[in-house]
């Protein structure tokens, strides 16, 4: 079987190679990511902030005195848009960018998707609009850290996202289909900006999406082969774990592990052998990279991948 190939460091490289849409979430832009953040802005086709992710590009490189805790950024592009129910959005950032012109800000109301989902809706729309027949690559900014109930939608989204299978081809986006309706609010009332026809979000398969959030890049290693280039040592490591969805609640230990993720690597300081995974049981967390090495990965079943995000040298 193919492997698939991941390379995250380009996106800190500026715009080289194939196009990626940025979605920033609601969460800090750390000041040891300032530099590396921007690059990656820079470098997107396409910015989306989900509403109050605004305010924190804004705070960031936008305000006044943003520039005074580091060296002074010009040029930052603005987002493309910014989307959600707005209930995070402040109004000074929200006239602000209206006034410069290049940003349009998408008000959906549902209470069924979260602003993240709504952002996710809105790339493959521009991607169906669009001339180009690829899918962009996708990077999420945020939302491993923070509530953990946002946590865990962030993974959610990564899985509605991840195809079944890796494959050394672009995911396939057949059309999307619905989830059988969910319940109402306690009231049973529709409220104001819903409609009847409101549901839970289906999302579109993808290829290639990475969440980066404050000392991790993550993403999901489907059913297959992957061979993952973090080399650059100024980008990556010295960590990285693997981590299975499956639980094992029973009460045999880690050392005689029953059920799980069946995980292969080559390249790492502690490499797996095969040995069921799964949370309770056998999991390979703190794992180093080993220098000069890609890594391989084959895995029966999807998986996340983590490495440390190192912060910015200076
Ligand atoms: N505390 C948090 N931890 C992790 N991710 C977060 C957190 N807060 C917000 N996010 C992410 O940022 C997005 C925008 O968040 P924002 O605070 O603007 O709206 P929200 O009302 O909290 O989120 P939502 O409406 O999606 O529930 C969310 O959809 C979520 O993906
Ligand atoms: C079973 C169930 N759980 C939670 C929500 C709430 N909810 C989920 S996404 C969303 C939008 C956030 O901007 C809200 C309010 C729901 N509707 N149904």
């Amino acid at each position: 079987m193919a492997e698939q190939h991941w390379d995250p460091s380009r996106l800190f490289e500026g715009a080289t190679g194939r196009g990626y849409a940025v979605i920033l979430l609601n969460q800090p832009i750390l000041p040891v990511h300032r530099s590396s953040f921007l690059k990656l802005w820079c470098g997107a086709t396409l910015r989306i902030c989900a509403d109050g992710g605004a305010n924190r590009l804004y705070d960031s490189y936008f305000a006044p005195d943003s520039s005074s805790t580091s060296s002074v950024v010009s040029d930052v592009p603005e987002p493309h848009d910014i989307i959600g129910d707005l209930d995070s959005l402040r109004l000074d950032v929200r006239s602000y960018f209206e006034q410069k012109g290049k940003t349009t800000v998408r008000h959906v109301a549902s209470q069924y998707s979260t602003d993240l989902q709504k952002c996710v809706l809105r790339v493959e729309e521009l991607e169906t609009e669009g001339a180009q027949a690829e899918q962009m690559d996708l990077v999420l900014v945020g939302g491993l850290s923070g509530r953990l109930d946002q946590t865990m939608h962030t993974i959610h989204v990564l899985c509605q996202l991840s195809p079944l299978e890796s494959s050394g081809e672009r995911a396939d986006t057949g059309p999307p289909r619905r989830h059988k309706k969910m319940p109402r609010a306690a009231d049973g009332e529709v409220r104001e900006g819903e409609s009847e026809e409101d549901d839970f979000a289906t999302l579109q398969k993808r290829k290639t999406t990475y969440v980066i959030s404050e000392n991790s890049v993550a993403w999901i290693l489907s059913k297959g082969n992957h061979s993952i280039d973090v080399d650059d040592d100024r980008l990556f490591g010295p960590t990285c774990g693997l981590l299975p969805f499956e639980l094992q609640l029973d009460s045999s230990n880690s050392a005689a592990p029953t059920s799980g993720a069946i995980i292969k690597t080559q390249g790492l300081e502690w490499d797996l052998d095969g040995t069921p995974s799964a949370v309770g049981g056998f999991l390979s967390t703190s794992n180093h990279l080993r220098k000069g090495q890609q890594i391989h990965v084959q895995t029966d079943r999807a998986i996340i991948w983590t490495v440390e995000l190192r912060s910015d040298q200076s």
